[in-house]
């Protein structure tokens, strides 16, 4: 057995979700010392072992029964794997919520379950829109008073470039204009359907209940139509909620979009963000925070929810508990 976190420095982390982003944060988390992964549930079941799971076993089960509720002596069959997770797993320090925010009022709900459930700890989501966001934001005083601290927007945007615009920010006097362009590149769509839907519900005509109706042959479709290619603008995207909650400049100065291309795992633009601003010396000038092309989606994702994992878990070891974004706390890296 391992023994408890604060003896011996090892975190315990499960990962609710283990599609596209699940399965990669498992793979992210394998070769970790400072975090062991526990504990995993989809949504037909989940799987425990307080010494850590074997990811190739899960991903097999994944893989072949659709569910890690199948494995052998550490799985559970359940409809309300969450739920029983939590009561299964007290001593998990943090979970990354790797789950499709479909519909859009999910992850809220999944937060409320935390709270009712009187489980104390960190819980990190890769949320999208400014309107879960704030549906969060309401949860406040109720994740204080349960214990939880959370860390929202914490994947890579809302997230990573997020981050990079409040620390570029700081060489301006006022901040003009912030601008995010993302290119993914995945090689199927399929291993990415909740991000996938989420995307197509951006695009004029959608939103997020009728992306969330689409059947895999309506997404096939309508990908067809479009060779495979996403092109979004103006999205509802959090990073304009974080940085104005961050007091870095007013949420109508910040703009989302980009390309995913759903057949090619090469990125079609280099994902970059432009902080526009003006010196005390009145000089207007951009900031450029451009990510290599090499990096994926999930790296750029699952790499900072651990980051921020880790930093909600030295917060709530301070008895520092409720909401936080990722634009006002430093990710800590995890060795
Ligand atoms: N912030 C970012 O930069 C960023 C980037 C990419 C994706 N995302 C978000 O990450 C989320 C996950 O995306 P994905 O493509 O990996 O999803 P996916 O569809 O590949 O996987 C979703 C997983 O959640 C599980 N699940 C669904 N409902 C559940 C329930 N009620 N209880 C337990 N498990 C349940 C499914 O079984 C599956 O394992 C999406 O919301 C997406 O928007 C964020």
């Amino acid at each position: 057995m391992i023994a408890n976190e604060k003896q011996t420095g090892v975190m315990r982390v499960g990962v609710l979700g283990f599609g596209g982003l699940g399965q990669a944060a498992a793979k992210v988390l394998s070769p970790k010392q400072e975090m062991v992964w526990t504990a995993v549930a989809d949504h037909k079941g989940y799987a425990y072992h307080p010494e850590g799971l074997n990811i190739d076993a899960c991903t097999q089960a994944s893989r072949d029964r659709y569910s890690v509720g199948y494995l052998d002596s550490v799985g559970t069959l359940s409809n309300n794997s969450i739920a029983d997770l939590i009561q299964q797993a007290p001593e998990v320090d943090g979970y990354f919520l790797a789950l499709p925010n479909l519909p859009n009022t999910f992850m809220a709900d999944v937060a409320r379950q935390f709270i009712d459930s009187g489980w104390q700890g960190v819980l990190v989501d890769a949320l999208k829109r400014t309107s879960a966001v704030e549906q969060l934001l309401e949860l406040q005083s109720d994740l204080q008073a349960a214990g939880i601290t959370y860390m929202t927007g914490c994947g890579a945007t809302p997230g990573l470039l997020t981050a990079a615009a409040a620390l570029a920010a700081q060489s301006y006097a006022e901040i003009h204009q912030v601008k995010i362009t993302f290119g993914v590149g995945i090689a199927n769509w399929e291993a990415y359907r909740a991000t996938i839907r989420e995307d197509i519900a951006h695009m004029p005509d959608y939103d997020v209940e009728k992306a969330r109706a689409m059947s895999d042959a309506e997404v096939a479709a309508l990908l067809d139509k479009t060779n495979g290619i996403l092109a979004l603008e103006n999205m509802e995207h959090a990073d304009d909620i974080m940085l104005e909650l961050a007091g870095i400049c007013d949420r109508s100065c910040v703009s989302v979009g980009g390309v995913v291309d759903t057949r090619n795992p090469k990125k079609p633009l280099s994902t970059n963000v432009q902080i526009t601003g003006r010196t005390f010396e009145g000089k207007t000038s951009t900031h450029t925070f451009t990510l290599g092309d090499e990096t994926s989606m999930a790296a750029n994702v699952c790499g900072p929810a651990f980051g921020y994992l880790k930093a909600g878990i030295a917060l709530h070891r301070r008895g520092i508990n409720g909401l936080f974004t990722a634009a006002e706390v430093m990710p800590l890296f995890v060795r």
